[in-house]
């Protein structure tokens, strides 16, 4: 059984007519994604707000109609993966190296629903190295200032080049061990001048869908 696959399409089941729809990044969602070009073919109204130009590009080649943040301030529901959760709700993203669009599509969503496979959902989160949108400029500088915080920094390189995002910036890849503040790692990460925006998403989802091997879908509600 494909885990993500199972995530991916059950998600879809929250979508309703004439909704504006967040879509997220990567291989989980990409099963969502894939099942709502479906339904639009067979008539479902909806517009999406792709989180980066891989998912853009999959929407535009499904035929899913999209709509851009100048035009909105509101996002109904956004289906999006994460590399990590805990079960307070807490996530790790951007292994894929979306954060920040995503980040900007959640914070603007009534409802974000998050989709992953088992193996995503730990009782700490920090095994998966937190991912961190740096500017390229002075970014040795900003890697110090973050090493400073207890971590080890490592720049993401993509074929021994520095990976670089959708937004120009480059990603620092941070082991911080088992994070126990996620809210105050945010916040602290994010006032660092050079820090575009940092992997943890706080507060910003109440659902979690995780497939599992054996075939079973667990729906998680934030109580
Ligand atoms: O930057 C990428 C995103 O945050 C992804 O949603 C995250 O890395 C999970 O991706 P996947 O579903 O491929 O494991």
């Amino acid at each position: 059984m494909d885990a993500k696959k199972l995530a991916g399409e059950k998600a879809i089941e929250f979508i309703e007519n004439d909704m504006i729809v967040g879509l997220g990044t990567g291989s989980t969602v990409h099963w969502s994604i894939l099942k709502l070009g479906e339904l639009v073919k067979q008539g479902l109204n909806i517009k999406g707000v792709p989180t980066s130009r891989q998912t853009e590009q999959l929407a535009n080649e499904l035929g899913i109609p999209l709509v851009g943040l100048s035009s909105i301030d509101q996002i109904d529901l956004t289906v999006d993966g994460a590399d990590e959760a805990n079960p307070d709700f807490e996530l790790i993203k951007g292994g894929g190296g979306a954060l920040l669009r995503e980040k900007m599509v959640a914070s603007i969503s009534k409802r974000m629903i998050v989709v992953m496979d088992e193996t995503k959902y730990v009782a700490n989160l920090g095994k998966f190295p937190l991912p961190v949108e740096v500017t390229q400029f002075g970014w040795e500088m900003t890697c110090r200032q973050i090493k400073s915080l207890g971590c080890e920094p490592k720049l993401r390189l993509n074929n021994n080049l520095p990976f670089i995002t959708d937004n120009g910036n480059y990603i620092l890849d941070c082991d911080f061990g088992e994070i126990y503040d996620a809210e105050n790692l945010n916040h602290t990460l994010n006032m660092i001048p050079g820090v575009v925006e940092n992997g943890l998403f706080v507060n910003m989802t109440d659902t979690m869908v995780i497939g599992n091997r054996n075939g079973h879908v667990d729906i998680l509600y934030k109580s």
